[in-house]
């Protein structure tokens, strides 16, 4: 398997000027690929600030065990904190890798959702490295706008008016994981799968930052290969999530990928989720129901319950 996804570059910026006119040249950009990935540049996110996110990510996984565990999701709210090696799962298998999980800020609105459960309804834990809170934090506000942006571009690629999502991402229940991969050797044991098990991100969109280390995260291309989804320097990798695919009706599909890391190298990636409201209801959207022919494909969510089905199986405390 050496295949490389050639990512359609997206520029982004005209739908970050809201106070200007911008062209459709990005929408039809996005609507002509109606699928998984894209490549979004001109996202106005310095190439300084993706330095400092991911060298910050490295400093914090190159301190102790002990010191990690200080913050380790057990001691909050099973969610929110520090992963050991192998503790997330996916699909029944353990991930070969550490990672640190920090949500949206609970809120009223919020906690009415998750009344009857304690997962992430705490403080997100953060680790003692210097400008690691600071940092992230500004870089989840850029994200977040990053994010309505696009869904406004979405919007208007399929034929909607442009502020068509916006009360179901105003809100948005947005997740980052700061995600550390040694590299995955045949000693690492027995219920271990590889890297990061194949899946589908949960929400709308993943904005996708990697460190420069190569044919480590792999995509499923239309024709069903495996291909790798390899950085490209100041781009970030852009995930269709599981809501895109139900409001679409499977005109955009939700990315499957996997990470399978062999080289040497300690891998850093920093994927955020910019995800709806935690009372969105999803389901098909009229229009491409109409362009679909009619059948309801897949089961409308309400999102936070989605969330929680999901983030539940996650995790082995
Ligand atoms: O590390 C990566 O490149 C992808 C991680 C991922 O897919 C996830 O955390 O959902
Ligand atoms: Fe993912």
């Amino acid at each position: 398997m050496n295949l490389n996804l050639n990512l359609p570059l997206i520029d982004i910026s005209p739908f970050l000027k809201e106070a200007e006119m911008h062209t459709d040249s990005v929408s039809n950009a996005i609507a002509k690929k109606a699928s998984a990935e894209l490549m979004d540049k001109g996202h106005g996110i310095e190439d300084s600030k993706f330095k400092e996110i991911l060298s910050l990510a490295r400093e914090f996984f190159s301190q102790s065990p002990d010191e990690k565990e200080k913050i380790s999701i057990t001691k909050g709210d099973l969610a929110r904190g520090y992963q050991r090696l192998g503790q997330n799962v996916t699909q029944y298998e353990n991930d070969w890798h550490e990672g640190l999980d920090l949500y949206c800020p609970i809120n009223e609105s919020h906690k009415k959702i998750f009344k009857d459960t304690k997962i992430m309804t705490g403080e997100n834990q953060w680790p003692t490295v210097k400008n690691f809170k600071k940092t992230y934090e500004s870089y989840f506000k850029q994200l977040d706008i990053l994010g309505r942006a696009t869904m406004r571009c979405m919007a208007l690629a399929l034929g909607q008016e442009e502020n068509f999502f916006l009360n179901s991402v105003d809100n948005s229940f947005w997740v980052c994981r700061v995600i550390g991969y040694p590299p995955l050797t045949k000693a690492v044991g027995d219920n271990v799968g590889i890297s990061c098990g194949e899946h589908t991100d949960y929400g709308c969109l993943t904005f996708l930052l990697q460190d420069e280390t190569k044919d480590a995260l792999q995509v499923l291309s239309k024709s069903g290969e495996w291909v790798n989804g390899n950085p490209v320097p100041g781009a970030l990798v852009v995930n269709i999530g599981d809501c895109i695919n139900i409001w679409t009706n499977n005109i955009y599909k939700s990315t499957l990928h996997r990470v399978i890391h062999k080289s040497d190298s300690y891998r850093i990636s920093v994927p955020f989720f910019f995800e709806p409201n935690l009372d969105a209801k999803i389901e098909a959207l009229e229009s491409c129901l109409k362009e679909t022919g009619g059948e309801v494909k897949n089961k409308p969510v309400i999102y936070g319950e989605h969330l929680l089905s999901k983030v539940s199986k996650n995790f082995e405390l």
